[in-house]
Parts: structure tokens; sequence; C-alpha cells
């Protein structure tokens, strides 16, 4: 379908709005009034610009304050709306949203009927249409139902409605009546999300805006409501939002693209492959989303392989080869596998301030097909890597995450074909070396990524989108120098587990990032970590006064959590006891064991990890003491 996008939804001037939504591949855009007014060019100019760059402007808005008032407002206003006419047939727009009165003294259906009936008489003779739009605090209209019995009322071929899904959605109206409306009645549609927030309606609506799948709103089912009435007109992103408007125009606008091509998809499973066809213009869909089936390994970019190298090595992991042409050792045990990578890459873009001496750079995904992986993610709008491969090395399918983490898609498995197209095994790339002596550690179990607090949104909707990972709840910890912003996604196995953060830390605090590996046995990891200096983040023993007061686990089993510096939660499904190591560049091992159907991350025991993590090693009051304890 046709895909719009109001200029509100992104920063910049009018011009660089244009182009950048060009370029992300929009055709038609909702000029928002307060962008015209402060453009320099004659509408003209702004009409010739936009179709030089093939976009259309399929709507001017907002028109404000108009139905249900005195004969005196209405001649003021009728005369407002001639000139707004005469500015549109100059832009080339042809449709005016009008949004229902928030003003004081609004009078009821008859009249605001009859004015609109006035409004799209007056509209008619520039041979524009009139969009009436329900703003969730109108005044006496505030539901799309509403305004439609008012539309139909007036009974004038030049005046519809438009649908806004944050309208709809943020009052819990049933989204379900829109099938009662004439698709041809409904003259504009507008798609905006929300996270679910309990607060001011305007404020929600002008602030926390995001785009389909990065909130809490079931948009694709609002647009199968509207689909099924027949509507044709555009898709429109309407979108204000406090970050999206300081945020890199041109990256925004693909973020927003994103968003409306894996609207597209969803909505076409909701109504069914034979409406694919028509939604998708006989485009070709979307290579099916692809979940990955576990981590294939995470790579850390280090200047200090020594010390990662004693850190591993005291995990239990040994290295079990070298790449044939690059700086990378691979450090192997149980399923679990690091690559330590000594050409620390020198992107600038990705580079954090006080160039940390190790990061986590990359992270390698199962996949059946990484080729059909990697070509979704590039339907996507994902900046696909390239890979300067020598000869004989394993092709390694390769995107960019948003915060700059490279994501290979590969496989680990002798290939037979069975469940996928042939594709080397990436560990050719690497020389022959002894195999991983079975240890305690069994796989990765989760990584935490760290994002720039401006692209979080699009994080959880590419992990949403390109890997098909389902987002947990957001949650905000205390730090004790700002606060952590935290979202887990996850596919339905609980094989591929990440925690996407955002860190409001203070200045000089580099935000950590963490690969957190799986044990059955994570007392005798901690037993084996207590014996070596330096490794184990000592944990307050006012932590476990609290653990006692939280949680009756017996005498015995508290003493030795405490001992070994082990923390502990439980969700009533299963338990979860884990330790962290301390941390390297800007990154740290933890080690879990879930017992049960445990499905979280230790949140209860964030804060106090945080805190931890601040002390200065002067301070470590040598906790876990020894054995005895
Ligand atoms: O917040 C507003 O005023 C506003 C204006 C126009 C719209 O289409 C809308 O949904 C909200
Ligand atoms: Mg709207």
């Amino acid at each position: 379908m046709r895909k719009s996008i109001a200029t509100v939804s992104i920063s910049g001037s009018l011009t660089e709005k244009l182009d950048a939504v060009a370029e992300a591949g929009f055709d038609g855009v909702e000029i928002f009034e307060n962008d015209l007014l402060g453009c320099p060019l004659p509408p003209e100019r702004i009409r010739d610009r936009a179709a030089g760059l093939g976009l259309g402007i399929d709507l001017y808005q907002p028109f404000r304050d108009f139905e249900g008032v005195s004969p005196d407002r209405l001649a003021a206003n009728l005369r407002r709306a001639e000139l707004k006419f005469r500015t549109m047939e100059r832009l080339g727009a042809d449709t005016l949203l009008v949004c229902s009165n928030v003003t004081p003294d609004v009078a009821g259906d008859e009249l605001a009927a009859e004015q609109l009936r006035l409004l799209a008489d007056l509209a008619a003779t520039h041979g524009i249409r009139i969009a009436y739009e329900a703003l969730a605090w109108g005044r006496h209209v505030n539901e799309y139902l509403h305004a439609w019995r008012i539309v139909r009322m007036a009974d004038h071929p030049a005046l519809g409605t438009c649908l806004d899904s944050f309208h709809i959605l943020s009052r819990g109206s049933d989204p379900g009546g829109i099938e009662a409306l004439p698709g041809e009645k409904i003259f504009f549609l507008q798609l905006a999300d929300a996270p679910v927030l309990a607060m001011d309606v305007l404020q929600w609506s002008r602030h926390y805006r995001c785009f389909p799948g990065q909130g809490g709103f079931d948009v694709t089912r609002l647009l199968a409501h509207v689909l099924r009435t027949g509507y044709a007109g555009p898709l429109s992103l309407e979108v204000f939002n406090d970050v999206f408007r300081q945020a890199d125009t041109g990256r925004t606008a693909v973020d927003a693209m994103r968003s409306l091509i894996a609207l597209e998809e969803s909505v076409v499973q909701v109504l069914g492959a034979g409406s694919a066809s028509e939604i998708l213009d006989g485009g070709p869909p979307l290579p099916g989303p692809r979940p990955p089936g576990g981590f294939a390994f995470a790579e850390l970019a280090t200047r200090e392989r020594d010390r990662l190298g004693t850190l591993l090595g005291a995990l239990g992991f040994s290295r079990t080869g070298g790449h044939a042409t690059k700086p990378v050792e691979l450090w192997e045990q149980g399923g679990a596998r690091i690559l330590l990578n000594e050409s620390v890459p020198g992107d600038p873009d990705t580079s954090v301030p006080g160039d940390p001496d190790t990061t986590l750079s990359a992270i390698g995904l199962e996949s059946a097909d990484p080729s059909a992986s990697a070509r979704r993610a590039q339907s996507l709008l994902s900046p696909v890597l390239p890979r300067d491969r020598a000869p004989r090395e394993a092709a390694l399918d390769a995107v960019a995450a948003p915060d700059g983490t490279q994501l290979f898609f590969c496989r680990s498995t002798p290939q037979d074909g069975a469940d996928g197209p042939a594709h080397p095994d990436w560990r050719g790339d690497f020389s022959p070396a002894p195999p991983p002596a079975d240890g305690l550690i069994s796989h990765i179990d989760h990584v935490a990524l760290s994002h720039p607090w401006h692209l979080f949104d699009e994080a959880v909707l590419f992990y949403r989108t390109v890997l098909g990972l389902r987002p947990h709840d957001s949650v905000e910890v205390a730090d004790p120098y700002g606060l952590l912003r935290s979202r887990a996604m996850s596919n339905a196995a609980g094989t591929v587990r990440m925690a996407l953060n955002i860190a409001h830390l203070g200045d000089g605090n580099l935000p950590r990032q963490h690969v957190a590996l799986a044990t059955d046995d994570i007392v005798a990891v901690a037993e084996r970590l207590r014996d070596v200096p330096d490794v184990l983040l000592p944990i307050p023993d006012n932590y476990y006064d609290d653990l006692e007061a939280r949680h009756d686990l017996g005498e015995r089993r508290h003493r030795q959590l405490r001992a070994l510096g082990l923390l502990y939660d439980t969700d009533g499904a299963g338990e979860f006891v884990h330790l962290y190591t301390t941390t390297v560049g800007r990154v740290f091992f933890e080690v879990v064991q879930r017992t049960g159907d445990y499905r979280g991350f230790g949140l209860p025991n964030t804060a106090v990890r945080l805190a931890a993590q601040h002390v200065p090693t002067s301070e470590r009051g040598g906790r876990p003491s020894g054995p005895g304890r």
C-alpha cells in the first residue's frame, strides 16, 4: 500500500524531512502546518520539490477547533478555512485534516454536522476533501465512532473521517467497530503505537507516540479492521515523540519505514494470504521471519587478550583455535563459544568515548538458512556489512544492529542440507585444536547490549522484526549514578535472550555489556572462581541479610550463597542463581543457573550489581571470603 509519514514525526527542516522521507522509500507526506510556516520556500516550490523526490503531499494538517461553534466563530472559521484551501492548492494537497474541537462551549452533533457540511461545500469548490478526526481529548467528540456519526449526518461527498490508531487505542475503544464504516468514507488513516502508560492522554500523545511495533498497542489488528472496510488510501505514520524530534532525520525515517514494512507483513498474516497481493501491491513478500535458534558465538574486540584469556580460563574455557587469516582466537566450553579479536576496529561511528580496550563487538546467531536471514534483515533496511573474505573462508552473512554490534547469521552444525541450504560451518576458518574438555558451562544464556538513549525504540523494533524476538516489559533499575532502563527480548524457545539496556549514567561511566553463560552447577563454578584473585565481583554482605529476610531458603543454603557470592531470584516457576565477574574494558561475564521454568534475568539483583560495579577495588571488602563462611 501507499506509505506516508507526517512531517512532525522526524527532526529537521521541511526540506531535510522531505529528502529523508523520499530516501527511506516513502510515497507521500502529511505536511504538518508548523513545518510549512517555518519554511522559507513558497508552497509551489515545496510542491515541486516533493514531486521531484517522487513524494505526494497526501494531507495538510491540522485545522483545529472548527465545528459546533457560534455563528460569529463560524464566519471566522470559514474565512480561515478559505485561506488554508488556497495555500493547499498552491501546495498541491487535496485533503485537509480537521481535528475535533477542544475549546469550551462546543455544541452538539447536529450543529457540528451542519457546519462541517458548509466547510465541505467550500472545500469542494477548491477540489479539496475534509477528513474529520476525533482527538482523544476533544471537548465534545473524542471517539472515532462519534466522529463517524457526525460525518454520516453531514452526508457530503467531500467530507469523510480520519482514523488515528493512537486516539482509538489510547482510549481503549474497540477497533472492531471500524468495520461498520464504508471504506470510501475513511479519507485517511494515521498510524502510531505507544508504550502502555497511565497518564494524561494529551501528554501521552504529544510526547510518547512511537512507530508501530515499538510500543504496546495492537496496531496490526486495528489495521486489519480498516483494510476489511475496503480502505485503499495511504498508511501514514503520525508520531509525536520527544526523542525522534531530536534524533538523526534519515535514521528515523528508515526506522519508520521498517515499521511499516513489518506492519504490512503482520497484517497479511492476520488477513490471510488472499489479501497479500493487494496489500503488497504485487511486490515480493519479505523472506519469512527466522528466529535464531541460539547463540553461535560472542565476539570481543580487545587489546587485553591476556587478561581475557585468564578470565576465560578461570571460567573453564580453553582456546580451541586460531583464525586462518585474522588475529582472532576461538575459546570454547560445551556449546559456549567466545571469539577474542585483537584487530580492534577503529570505526568512528560505533566507537565509544573513552575508547575502551574491550567491547562486545559481534554476536553469532544460529540460523538454519543464514543467507535468508540476512536477506530478511536487508529487506527490513538493516545495513548489511561488507565482509572482506579470504578465499575458502566461510561466507558470514552479517548486518549491523542499531548499537553498531555486528550480527552474524551462521551455522555451527555439520552440513547435510537436511534443515536448510548447505552453508559452510564458520568454524572451518579456525585451525583445528583439541576439542574442549566438557566443563561446567553449557552455552550462552543471554547477552546484554547497551544502547544510546535515542536508539532504544529503534533497537526494540529491529530485534522484533529482523530476528523475530518477543519483547518483555520495560524495566528501570537504580544505578548509584543514574538509571538503567532495560528491555529483554527472547525467542519462544528461550534459546536466544537479549537484554537491551540504555544507560542514563553520569559522565565517565561507560555503559557495560555482558555475556551470560549457562551452567547446571553454579555452586561448582563459584567454588572454582573463589580461589582465583580478582575474578568474582564481590557482593556486599547487606545483600545477603536482605535476601534472608525476603526468602526463607534454609540456613544452610543462605550460608552457601553468602560464602560463594551468589545471587538468588525466583519467579514462582523456577529459581535463578547467578554470579558476575569483574569487568574488562566494557565487558563482564555472568554465570547463571536456571531451574524450573524461570524466565527472567535476576532483575531484583540488578541494582546491587550496578552498585557493586562502582565500588573501587581498594574499597572492596574481600567478599566472598575464604572457605568456611
Ligand atoms: O496533538 C494534536 O494536536 C494532534 C493534531 C493532529 C492530529 O492528527 C493528531 O492526532 C493530534
Ligand atoms: Mg492524528
